[in-house]
């Protein structure tokens, strides 16, 4: 069943189109990510499913219910980001508290022993956190909270590579236990890519998109070896990036090689490797030709 249901979402902010007619549905009990540069649109998008925000135009509905205003609704989905914002004078102890009241199917027994693991004081006040205990909090609440739908807005901000992948493990078990819908954008594919079961990637506020990851892993290639034997493979397939050297190229074609194919390149001398999902992303992704930079600095 679709909980989620976009279509044609757009939204303008003054003169910048940030979601440009973005359409998709998303099925429950899932991990997602939400995959797109700096700029794309990951974080309107976010907030627009979370009814923070409203779109310009087009339609969105949770549970097949219209967002705004619908208690029925917004009682069922946290929404994690950076900008989460508690009264100042609000110690973490006390929005545990208040949290316990909040959210019906709070997990105080998990959130206590996630606070003594990450050594986070509760006599703390919210206010007075470093950046990544705040990610530390943000992402212990959206865990614990166990809310049907979990938006998650690049919840690892500040938090070091040991930190990150221990969270992403607490929230796979979690979700194995107690599965329920969860959507984590990120910049950070390699890390998130053992969690998700499928990945929408957003490009210049519109959609790119939607497959599962298993897909994007074997999305493309790379071919190395003589231009003359590459070159056709170029013109006939999705090229996502090619650099030149001489008389060779390195080309990252779209991954739809027959058998015939690769018994040509291999009988031809061409270096055939699997291109990871993190910079097939990349490649869909940029604005900017391969090697443009070396220009520009040279
Ligand atoms: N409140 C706002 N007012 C004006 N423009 C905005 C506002 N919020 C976002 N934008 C613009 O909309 C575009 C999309 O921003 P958004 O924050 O959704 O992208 P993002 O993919 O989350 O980016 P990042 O990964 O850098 O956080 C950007 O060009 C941004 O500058």
């Amino acid at each position: 069943m679709a909980i989620i249901n976009c279509r044609n979402l757009t939204k303008k902010y003054t003169n910048k189109l940030a979601l440009d007619d973005v359409s998709f549905s998303i099925d429950e009990n899932r991990i997602i990510g939400l995959i797109g540069r700096n700029g794309a649109g990951k974080s309107t998008l976010l907030k627009t499913c979370a009814g923070y925000i409203r779109p310009t135009s087009g339609d969105i509905t949770l549970w097949d219910e219209p967002i705004f205003n619908n208690m029925n609704v917004l009682s069922r989905l946290i929404f994690i980001n950076e900008d989460m914002r508690f009264h100042h004078s609000l110690k973490l102890k006390d929005i545990i508290k208040l949290s316990k009241i909040y959210y019906a199917n709070w997990d105080n027994e998990l959130a206590t022993k996630l606070f003594n693991y990450f050594n986070l004081d509760i006599k703390l006040k919210y206010a007075k956190l470093s950046t990544g205990m705040k990610s530390q909090f943000n992402f212990i609440m959206g865990i614990c909270s166990r809310m049907s739908l979990t938006l998650f807005d690049e919840p690892t901000l500040g938090l070091d590579a040991a930190v990150r992948k221990e969270f992403y493990n607490i929230l796979l078990k979690d979700f194995m236990d107690n599965p329920r819908t969860i959507i984590i954008s990120s910049h950070m594919l390699h890390e998130l890519e053992n969690l998700l079961e499928e990945i929408i990637i957003i490009k210049n506020g519109k959609f790119l998109m939607q497959e599962p990851i298993d897909v994007i892993q074997n999305y493309s290639v790379s071919l190395n070896g003589a231009r003359k034997v590459i070159i056709p493979f170029i013109e006939s397939h999705k090229t996502l990036f090619e650099n030149e050297l001489g008389d060779s190229i390195t080309a990252g074609i779209e991954n739809n090689l027959t058998k015939k194919d690769i018994y040509y390149l291999n009988e031809n001398n061409v270096e055939i490797n699997k291109i990871s999902s993190e910079d097939t992303c990349v490649y869909l992704t940029s604005n900017t030709k391969e090697g443009e930079i070396y220009d520009i600095i040279s």
